[in-house]
């Protein structure tokens, strides 16, 4: 370990991120009712140019007006490049209640658009007197934005979480497909004969899972488009959860029960995290710094392996 350490991440679940479109507030109520952990609610691609005023006044009464519960409540807002951004920085901060948790910046792409915002949000809450810090989360989606990615992470002390946003991201490098997540068909190894489909996402989910642990966030799988094919999302998930993300996206509610299974801990998991910690206890106890639990070997960066896995089920309560 670096002389530094490693800061933990937020103590927040984080395991389904429920996006929808603000121009759809009918939405907004079965959202609040969903069993997702984080509430987005959109500004940005989903709601049409000439929609987005209105988007805007939804979202602002509906931070007051529905009853959002325990859940991390999130508004994406437009990217920097567009005449949209601060309006909707200034009116959620000068209009909307003290319930907004954080913002979302999409399409970040280097540290200073996430100064450019905190600049702006800190003048705002000092100017309203607003007693509750406004957090971030950013999304990387964009060559610019994976080359970045670490000073990103770096750039406020409001961020909490960075996401993966796989359409963007796939359009910005030149990537030659429309699918959003998943599988890409013609990604593919040939050996003896036999295709096998490697995972294109892998790169930019590992970038973000580093950038993330250096600076303590929480690193996130963005969207799996097509919402018709659960096996699809629940494999793409457990990748991610392989890789160290902590949560992802739903962009409908069918994906949400999928992905709060695969974020949280089995009891098996649960279990063999406890059977390593007190094995380690009893090496401990006769002097020694590594043991052999089920015939492996497990040593002191096996307890930390257990944490994280006993972290996360601690705060689900499991
Ligand atoms: C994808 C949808 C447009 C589908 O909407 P719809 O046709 O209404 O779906 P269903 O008829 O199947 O809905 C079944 C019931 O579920 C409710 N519903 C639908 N969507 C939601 C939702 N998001 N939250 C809560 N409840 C929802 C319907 O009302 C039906 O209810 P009932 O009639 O009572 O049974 C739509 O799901 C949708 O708009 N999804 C979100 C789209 C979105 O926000 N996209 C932005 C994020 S992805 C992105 O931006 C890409 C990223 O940036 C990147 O670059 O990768
Ligand atoms: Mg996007």
């Amino acid at each position: 370990m670096s002389f530094r350490q490693q800061p933990l991440p937020p103590a927040r679940l984080n395991r389904c991120q429920l996006f929808g479109p603000g121009s759809r507030p009918a939405l907004f109520a079965k959202m609040a009712a969903s069993d997702a952990d984080v509430i987005n609610l959109d500004l940005e691609d989903s709601v049409a140019p000439d929609d987005k005023d209105q988007a805007r006044a939804n979202i602002v009464a509906a931070i007051g007006d529905v009853d959002w519960g325990g859940k991390t409540l999130s508004v994406r807002i437009n990217g920097l490049d567009t005449p949209w951004w601060y309006r909707d920085v200034v009116d959620l901060l000068e209009q909307a209640g003290d319930r907004l948790d954080q913002i979302m910046i999409p399409k970040a792409g280097c540290a200073a658009d996430i100064y450019a915002v905190d600049a702006l949000v800190t003048a705002i809450e000092r100017a309203k007197g607003r007693s509750k810090r406004l957090n971030f989360e950013v999304i990387i989606e964009s060559a610019a934005g994976i080359c970045h990615v670490e000073e990103i992470a770096a750039a406020s002390p409001r961020l909490q979480a960075i996401s993966l946003g796989a359409a963007d991201f796939a359009a910005s490098m030149g990537m030659a497909t429309t699918g959003i997540g998943g599988t890409q068909e013609n990604y593919y190894m040939i050996r003896e004969g036999q295709k096998y489909w490697p995972d294109p996402w892998h790169w930019a989910q590992t970038a973000i899972v580093a950038a993330c642990r250096t600076h303590g966030l929480l690193p996130v799988d963005g969207p799996f488009g097509d919402f018709s094919d659960p096996e699809g999302f629940r494999a793409q998930a457990l990748r991610s959860a392989t890789l160290g993300m902590v949560g992802k996206w739903a962009i409908h509610p069918s994906q949400i029960a999928l992905a709060n299974e695969v974020f949280s801990p089995s009891e098996a998991a649960v279990t063999e995290a406890r059977e390593i910690l007190a094995a380690m206890e009893k090496a401990k106890a006769e002097g020694a710094g590594a043991t052999v639990y089920k015939g492996r070997l497990v040593d002191i960066a096996s307890i930390k392996q257990a944490e994280v896995t006993l972290r996360q089920a601690d705060l689900i309560g499991a």
